[in-house]
């Protein structure tokens, strides 16, 4: 049976979920684009190629890869897992009677790959109205969605992430990527894969709304020996956090969070797009947003309570605490202040460790390479001219679904 554990950021990566561009990327426009949280509209070959790159980077380095459209289509085999997506997406309170009708008999008579590729990619009333051309589908404009793109699949980091043994399927902040968890709940629930595997869910696997407590894998770092590091940010509450916490200290797979406060701004929507680990005691880290942060600690009390306190010594204190280190080496973004702010930006920060001391990163971002190289980290280099302008990074665009411990 296959297993499924992610002990750390660092230690040796063996299983990851990726998503190849496709037909979501192809939807973005500059029209539609800011909506659909990318900074610009992207060349699809390119990025292909370059998502390729990164994927063979990992195999080279002994990691399974699994591709989220793939994955989708073989969980769609399942028919109760087909019905399952169906009734979420494609309900009569989204599209009122006869409109969903028409939707699903059109999406029941696609394979399941083009099914996964509409799910991912989205429908437009000409492709509905070439396939079933009802009079209402004529009236209506056709190059307007019937079911949105969700181009941010391409971060696979962000709608669900296994945090020791189990997983949190997460509810996302932003309604651009909401359906993403659908997807997500689906595979995990119904793909052969995961369906016998024994593992936790921990938050975000129910129909409920869970209003403002919202979390996303971005922010949530598994620093390992039983501790996880969240990120309050732009996209990770407060509330969300203390319902991961619960999950994980019910479960006893970890024994200690720590939840450390960024600014709500785009430029650190995640806390991986500021601090990412790279070795057991080293981070990368951009100084601009990764100082005096307010931080707290989270660990198991009597009768399932939390007991929260807050770190007085600084967060850097905190983590050396918890993985049980004197100090920790943290290296800076590089370059000047204009260099820095740029090479963040782009995501300098945003690295994946593939064993400790070894990081795949955009080989765009030379100052802050050239800090890690000096520090003795061993870089690989993806190209990333257009994957980088949905803002993230090779950290962002990766699951870890299996990874030893530290
Ligand atoms: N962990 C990450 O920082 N993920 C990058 C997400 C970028 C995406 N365009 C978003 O705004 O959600």
């Amino acid at each position: 049976m296959s297993r499924f554990y992610v002990g750390s950021e660092v230690g040796q990566l063996r299983k990851v979920l990726l998503h190849r561009p496709e037909l979501s990327l192809r939807r973005l426009t500059p029209s539609n684009c800011e909506d659909l949280l990318f900074d610009d509209v992207l060349r699809i070959e390119q990025a292909g190629e370059e998502h390729d790159a990164f994927a063979q980077v990992l195999r080279d380095q002994g990691v399974e890869v699994f591709l989220l459209r793939d994955t989708l289509a073989e969980t769609l085999a399942n028919p109760e897992a087909k019905t399952w997506v169906l009734d979420c997406q494609v309900n009569e309170h989204r599209y009122g009677p006869s409109l969903a009708r028409e939707v699903r008999n059109y999406f029941e008579s696609l394979s399941n790959h083009d099914l996964a590729s509409h799910l991912i990619g989205g429908l437009t009333v000409d492709e509905l109205n070439s396939a079933c051309g009802s009079p209402t589908l004529g009236m209506m404009n056709q190059t307007d969605f019937i079911l949105d793109p969700i181009p941010n699949h391409l971060f696979t980091r962000d709608t669900s992430c296994w945090v020791y043994g189990g997983v949190s399927v997460n509810p996302m902040a932003k309604p651009a990527r909401k359906r993403e968890t659908v997807h997500m709940r689906a595979i995990y629930k119904f793909h052969p894969m995961f369906k016998d595997a024994d593992f936790h869910t921990y938050y975000g696997d129910s129909d409920m709304n869970y209003d403002l407590a919202t979390i996303e894998g971005g922010d949530v770092l598994v620093i390992g020996r039983g501790a996880v590091l969240i990120g309050m940010s732009e996209r990770t509450t407060a509330q969300g956090v203390e319902n991961l916490a619960r999950g994980l200290f019910k479960t006893g797979q970890a024994k200690k969070v720590i939840a450390l406060e960024l600014p709500k701004a785009r430029s650190c929507m995640h806390l991986d797009t500021v601090f990412t680990h790279m070795d057991v005691d080293c981070f990368t880290y951009y100084p601009d947003i990764m100082k005096g942060n307010n931080c707290w600690e989270l660990t198991p009390g009597d009768n399932e309570d939390i007991v929260f306190t807050q770190v007085k010594d600084g967060f850097t204190n905190a983590i050396a605490r918890a993985l049980d280190l004197d100090s920790l080496r943290m290296i800076p973004t590089g370059g000047d202040v204009f260099e820095a702010e740029r090479e963040q930006w782009n995501d300098a920060n945003n690295v994946l460790a593939v064993k400790p001391g070894t990081v795949v990163t955009y080989e765009r971002n030379v100052y802050t390479i050239e800090n890690m190289q000096k520090a003795g980290i061993e870089v690989l280099a993806i190209p990333g001219e257009d994957l980088g302008r949905g803002r993230g990074g090779a950290r962002c665009m990766s699951c870890p679904m299996e990874r030893d411990d530290i």
